[in-house]
């Protein structure tokens, strides 16, 4: 399903696992994922991320995010099969995987675009939700007199981002003080010259 957006696509597909489904693959990639929890310099100053993270994908990738080098791990069987049948719905490929667990309300991502030039001009990102609900915002870059969207991303939602959207608006995910329980989200990406470490 299309959600209607200027300069950018977005899709949305509310249920691509069912809720049990996802509820089980939350739990597992809970227990089994290596959590950690990389420290950016922001203000000059180093500070913790405001949540979990793990970066996945094929061999002899380093992708740079936030001033991190992330190294990846590999696959974990269960997300290197949704990497497939993301690939297949999408028809795109993907090798890597950025995975964020917010393990509470106070957990969040800061605005931001997916523009770092190893993802390429006109990235499509797969991002699969699993676990609590959380709001996802989405605010033009430029021009304030454009409304800013909202999405609620429930468990075993799959948005797509693609087209120009990374060029013109930044996303978030905005930390709630209500009691929330965690959620697992995976951004599926394809970065280019994997053997080649951008400066
Ligand atoms: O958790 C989300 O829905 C967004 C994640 C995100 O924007 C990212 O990994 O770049
Ligand atoms: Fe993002």
């Amino acid at each position: 399903m299309n959600a209607p957006i200027s300069q950018g696509e977005l899709s949305l597909e509310p249920h691509f696992i069912d809720p049990p489904a996802a509820q089980r693959l939350y739990q597992t990639l809970l227990d089994e994922l290596c959590w950690q929890q990389p420290q950016i310099r922001m203000f000059g100053r180093q500070v913790s991320i405001p949540r979990l993270q793990c970066f996945q994908g094929d061999p002899g990738i380093h992708y740079r995010y936030s001033g991190l080098a992330l190294q990846t791990e590999p696959w974990h069987p269960l997300i290197n099969n949704l990497r497939r049948r993301i690939e297949a719905l999408s028809q795109q490929s993907f090798n890597t995987v950025l995975i964020n667990y917010y393990r509470n309300g106070q957990d969040s991502m800061g605005w931001h675009s997916d523009d770092e030039p190893e993802l390429g001009k006109n990235p499509v990102i797969a991002s699969l939700s699993l676990g609590q609900s959380r709001r996802f915002l989405l605010r033009h870059r430029y021009d304030n007199s454009i409304a800013r969207q909202e999405h609620l991303l429930n468990s075993g939602s799959l948005l797509i981002m693609s087209g120009q959207l990374q060029h013109y608006w930044h996303h978030s995910v905005p930390k709630t003080s209500r009691p929330l329980e965690g959620r697992i989200n995976l951004t599926f990406r394809h970065t280019l010259n994997p053997d080649i470490q951008m400066e």
